[in-house]
């Protein structure tokens, strides 16, 4: 690779697609997940006109153009059947992508993609590259890929699409017959599996993720359920592992859902019931607001996080989210070893009247006090006209509860970065906990 190329931020860029509100949540939180390790290109998000106005304005906050496009799909029922997916055929439309030709080279990122380090190295690669397949490695995986917009590539694709139609039904499988010496004619063009990493490889080749799995920079949560689709929330049990998982969810909870409103079809849980509670009931600590500091919080006191409904002097999360704790490299030393508030030993997070308490969510509240404000939301009355999803926003208690569920010992190793995804720790057990406070709650 060329390392005198000339670096033009202004033309190159992410490119995502969300075809309705339900993808459109994944990418948001790409998003955010794309800000918090700093990149330096922008994202465009490519919609259809399935996608509520609602949703364009929280995607147009977070990225450089949200650009609509017109459905494209396969229409082939045949192919996508054998892939269990009838859905997929609508991914014809993430070719649009080759259209985007104000910008010399993008990275495509399916919209259940996680960004979680930075690999703005990914554009000095060319046209056409992607990591390998995880299901059938001399295939790549089309979620994510490095290519230059140009309306003759695209006219060839579509040309192909009709011509040839796609083995899978999907744009993969169209992808990978137009681009078909990808395996063969140039390794430079065979990205790294870190650069997407399918959530299902760290179970099937464990000892693999073990020995790189500090390396992942992008994670991408093929098939389905999605991250997003809470309800199928114990689909993500064991062996999936909880840690990428959970860190999908942390950018959710702290920085796309205090802003949805209730006009956005997105498919949130409707497992759990959503309280209505009056901001005026919520306790809100007084002082400074500059910085969240969630040490400064007394032990009975409340800090309620919303962003949506509170805009005066309430702080607000910046959009930079600490680095997931299971990044076990050195150069993220800073992050880890920020002290953590000491008496913070016992967070209960609760949101949609669920009362989480777990050692996880304590890392969750010790992040926040890593947190500077940048951004300051749009004044309440701009939103006027959107209701909000919730008209509780999710609350952070904080207390220095006796008893930590956990034990002391857990939990500091927790605080230290010692996490056992697999055991104490794992997405699995959290579930049961949420399980549990949800029967305990409905219980008179
Ligand atoms: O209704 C839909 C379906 C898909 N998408 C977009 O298309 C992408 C691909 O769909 P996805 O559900 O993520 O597919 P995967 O489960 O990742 O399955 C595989 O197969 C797909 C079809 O070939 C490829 O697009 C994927 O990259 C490949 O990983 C999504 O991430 C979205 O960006 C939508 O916007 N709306
Ligand atoms: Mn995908």
């Amino acid at each position: 690779m060329n390392s005198l190329r000339r670096i033009d931020y202004m033309t190159e860029a992410w490119v995502t697609l969300a075809t309705n509100d339900s993808y459109a949540v994944g990418a948001l939180v790409l998003a955010h997940s794309l800000k918090s390790v700093n990149s330096t290109r922008p994202l465009v998000v490519m919609i259809t006109d399935q996608v509520s106005s609602a949703m364009r304005n929280r995607l147009s906050e977070v990225s450089c153009r949200v650009q609509e496009v017109n459905v494209m799909d396969s229409q082939d029922s045949a192919h996508l059947a054998l892939l269990a997916r009838p859905e997929l055929g609508i991914t014809f439309t993430k070719l649009h992508c080759w259209t985007l030709t104000e910008f010399s080279k993008c990275v495509f990122l399916d919209a259940d993609t996680l960004v979680i380090q930075n690999c703005d190295e990914l554009f000095d690669r060319e046209e056409f590259s992607a990591a390998a397949d995880a299901g059938w490695p001399d295939c790549f995986n089309s979620g994510v890929f490095v290519f230059r917009p140009s309306m003759e590539t695209y006219g060839k694709l579509v040309a192909f699409a009709v011509a040839e139609g796609s083995f899978d039904g999907g744009d993969q499988g169209l992808l990978n017959s137009y681009f078909s010496d990808w395996a063969t004619k140039d390794i430079s063009r065979r990205l790294p599996f870190i650069y997407n990493m399918t959530a299902s490889a760290s179970y099937s080749y464990r000892p693999a993720y073990k020995q790189f799995g500090k390396n992942v920079r992008i994670v991408h949560f093929i098939g389905s359920p999605k991250p997003w689709q809470a309800s199928e929330a114990s689909a993500f049990q064991n062996p999936v592992p909880g840690d990428h998982i959970a860190h999908w969810w942390r950018i959710f909870i702290c920085y796309v859902l205090p802003y949805l409103s209730s006009d956005m079809s997105a498919t949130l849980t409707p497992d759990l019931e959503i309280p209505s509670v009056s901001t005026s009931d919520l306790e809100i600590p007084s002082g400074s607001t500059s910085d969240l500091d969630i040490a400064s919080i007394s032990t009975s006191n409340h800090y309620s996080f919303a962003p949506v409904q509170l805009s005066s002097d309430l702080p607000l999360p910046s959009t930079t989210v600490p680095r997931p704790s299971f990044i076990e490299s050195d150069s993220f030393a800073s992050d880890t070893d920020s002290a953590q508030p000491e008496h913070v030993s016992h967070v209960n997070l609760s949101f949609f009247g669920i009362s989480l308490v777990s050692p996880r969510l304590t890392g969750v509240a010790a992040q926040f006090s890593q947190l500077t404000v940048k951004e300051v939301p749009e004044p309440v009355a701009d939103k006027q006209d959107e209701k909000p999803l919730v008209s509780s926003p999710p609350e952070v208690t904080v207390e220095a509860a006796a008893a930590v569920d956990s034990g002391p010992s857990s939990r500091e190793a927790w605080e230290h970065g010692f996490i056992d995804y697999t055991g104490r720790d794992s997405f699995d057990n959290i579930m049961q906990k949420i399980k549990k406070t949800l029967e305990s709650n409905k219980k008179p």
